[in-house]
């Protein structure tokens, strides 16, 4: 008897993001056999791939692929090849236009240490003892990523901007997420910013300063991101969520990967409104290990474990690919940006065999 039945739309993207998705694709075949779901995927073409196939970085039909289906989930775009391409048809740009057009506002990006990878993490044992469990809030469709650019002629020649706009609505929506998540977890929000010196950062905090007497429970903090930045690895534990802008979240999330091990096991849902998501790894399509079996799979695969959880809402289903995860760390499974003596080293397609094994 079939429980559920999902369309997904897979955008593997470039670089090593077809190695990735692939095994999050076997995990989910393996989750909707054992848990009777069928997931069916339609595949779609955005960023470099897409350029070459068509001249455009985010097709019209991919767009219509993703907003039919129930779920997306997308590898990585770009890389040295589309270097010199437009600006208009950059790969990243199909990543930007899918979060702007699916209304995508909030990514959150969850950081922990597993209990078996403590060894992978920088630092000292005593800073992370019993663990550590982060949550980044990110605004994914505003910001300096969707302001005026452009060049112009200044004072000195040439001059390029980038400029960044906020509105209430868009930190409204934002911050209200992070105060709501902030409230299934340990119920303290830091808001990190740089109000010494930005607008719109300043009005970042006077919203938040409404918001907070809505969650009368939830701690609110204010933190600078550049303290935050070395905050994270001072003392990591001293956040809950951190939620923050389109720029400083990209930064700071990538910093907290590293915190974890490698930046090969963070997950990403990117959200709106509707619980219509896209799911990616934090990563990019790193193109110095791609076509090399040797990128690890985990935050690809967490990140469809995301999609279950919040786009489906298949609890169980979601908790089995993490708790998979778990396990095969736990054998001393590890790719090789994870490796350490006396552990065993797989390769991309035999982590995500492992942990299909497990499931
Ligand atoms: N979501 C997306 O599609 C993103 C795309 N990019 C694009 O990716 C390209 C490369 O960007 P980079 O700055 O090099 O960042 P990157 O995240 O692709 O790679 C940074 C470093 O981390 C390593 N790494 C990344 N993912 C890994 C994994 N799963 N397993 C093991 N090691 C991993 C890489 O080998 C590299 O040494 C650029 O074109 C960039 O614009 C970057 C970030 C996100
Ligand atoms: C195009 C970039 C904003 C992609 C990126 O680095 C990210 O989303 O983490
Ligand atoms: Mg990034």
């Amino acid at each position: 008897m079939i429980m559920g039945e999902y369309k997904i739309a897979v955008i593997q993207g470039d670089g090593i993001g077809p190695e990735v998705t692939q095994e999050a694709i076997k995990i989910l075949n393996v989750v909707g056999e054992k848990f009777h779901h069928n997931f069916t995927f339609e595949y779609a073409l955005a960023g470099g791939s897409a350029i070459d196939a068509c001249g455009e970085c985010l097709p019209k039909e991919t767009l219509n692929i993703c907003k039919t289906a129930d779920g997306v989930i997308l590898g990585a775009v770009g890389g040295p090849k589309w270097d010199n391409v437009p600006n208009a048809q950059r790969p990243e740009k199909a990543l930007l236009g899918l979060r702007s057009e699916l209304g995508l506002f909030s990514n959150l990006r969850p950081a922990k240490i597993y209990d078996a990878l403590a060894d992978a993490c920088p630092l000292k044992a005593e800073i992370v003892a019993g663990g550590l469990d982060i949550l980044i809030v990110r605004e994914l469709t505003g910001g300096i990523y969707f302001g005026e650019r452009g060049y112009r002629e200044g004072k000195y020649g040439e001059e390029a901007y980038d400029v960044e706009t906020y509105s209430e609505v868009e930190i409204r929506r934002i911050l209200k997420n992070a105060f709501e998540v902030a409230m299934q977890r340990e119920k303290r929000v830091c808001c990190v910013d740089k109000a010494n010196v930005l607008e719109t950062s300043r009005l970042w905090r006077k919203v938040a300063e409404e918001i907070k007497n809505e969650y009368p429970e939830v701690v609110l903090s204010y933190m600078y991101v550049d303290n935050a930045a070395m905050q994270l690895v001072r003392n990591p534990k001293q956040f809950d969520v951190i939620v923050t802008s389109n720029m400083f979240g990209d930064i700071l999330s990538d910093e907290a990967s590293m915190i974890t091990g490698s930046i090969g096991l963070l997950p990403s849902a990117s959200l709106g409104d509707s619980s219509h998501g896209m799911y990616e790894p934090i990563h990019g399509s790193a193109p110095d290990i791609a076509g090399q079996n040797k990128a690890n799979p985990i935050a690809a695969i967490l990140s469809a474990g995301m999609m279950l959880k919040y786009s489906f809402h298949l609890e169980k289903e979601s908790e089995a690919i993490e708790n998979a995860v778990k396990a095969v760390l736990e054998q001393g499974l590890r790719t090789p940006d994870i490796y350490s003596q006396g552990t065993t080293l797989l390769g991309t397609k035999e982590m995500g065999e492992a942990i299909a094994e497990h499931i």
